[in-house]
């Protein structure tokens, strides 16, 4: 499986403010860059708190991009997926809407009943992991499913986890020129951090968009 992370940052390195509530850092043309990648991609992922916070659909918005993957006998969407060990996605988020298919990664601790009710509502329940969903076992699993390209939008939780595991392939970030600040606003990679061995990033394009710059970067497994 191919693992590609997007993410839009302040020129701090914030992916939001403290109160988690989406920010719009990306102008129009890098949205739709984005939408772009979506629908490049088998699945796009979130961890639940994207789900929590922004309540996003992860659709393409752009009507030919989906005319398009239906002529390539592809869903019009991409697959949902959400990093969510206990379920707690709320069950009338958007990601649970019929417009995709949608996996749960849960881990086994996740309580049954919530599980059965997220399968209730359509959603394929993936569960590996005791406590929180073990991201490289779970993707193995997508990957029968036949997701190949995997585009993962967040959060910093998230994001930090892949490269822990060094799971991701390529990293692009749109930087915009705004500060956000703030030390409890979530950043591109949170979780513990590195202290060493950090993951090494090879610079491969950096492009001007709206009033920002997309950084692409192939990560150096
Ligand atoms: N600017 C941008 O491009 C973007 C900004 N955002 C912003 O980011 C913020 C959300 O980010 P964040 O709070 O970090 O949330 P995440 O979306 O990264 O979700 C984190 C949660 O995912 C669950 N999870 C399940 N498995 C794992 C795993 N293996 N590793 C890590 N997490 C796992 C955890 O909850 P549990 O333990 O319950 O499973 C964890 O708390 C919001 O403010 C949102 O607006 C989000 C996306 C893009
Ligand atoms: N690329 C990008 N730029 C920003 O400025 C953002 N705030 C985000 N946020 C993420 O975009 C997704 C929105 O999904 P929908 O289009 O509403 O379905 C979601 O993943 C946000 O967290 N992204």
């Amino acid at each position: 499986m191919d693992v590609r992370v997007n993410a839009a940052i302040s020129a701090d390195g914030k992916l939001s403010s403290r109160r988690r509530e989406q920010i719009a850092i990306s102008g129009e043309r890098d949205f739709d860059r984005v939408d772009g990648l979506r629908a490049e991609s088998d699945a796009v992922m979130v961890g639940v708190g994207t789900i929590l916070a922004d309540n996003p659909s992860l659709t393409i918005d752009e009507s030919e991009r989906q005319e398009q993957r239906r002529q390539n006998g592809q869903p019009e969407n991409p697959a949902r997926v959400v990093a969510d060990s206990h379920v707690r996605t709320p069950p009338d988020a958007a990601v649970l809407d019929d417009s995709a298919e949608t996996y749960l990664l849960v881990s086994d601790a996740a309580p049954s009943d919530f599980v059965a009710q997220m399968e209730e509502q359509g959603a394929t329940v993936i569960a590996t992991g005791e406590n929180r969903a073990d991201l490289a076992s779970a993707f193995q699993e997508l990957d029968s499913h036949g997701v190949e390209q995997l585009f993962v939008e967040g959060g910093g939780e998230v994001i930090y986890s892949l490269f822990e595991d060094e799971l991701v392939d390529r990293l692009s970030v749109f930087v915009g020129s705004l500060v956000i600040g703030g030390r409890d606003a979530p950043t591109l990679a949170d979780g513990d951090g590195f202290i060493e061995d950090f993951p090494q990033l090879e610079l491969d394009t950096v492009t001007q968009v709206d009033d920002g710059v997309v950084l692409e970067y192939d990560v150096l497994n």
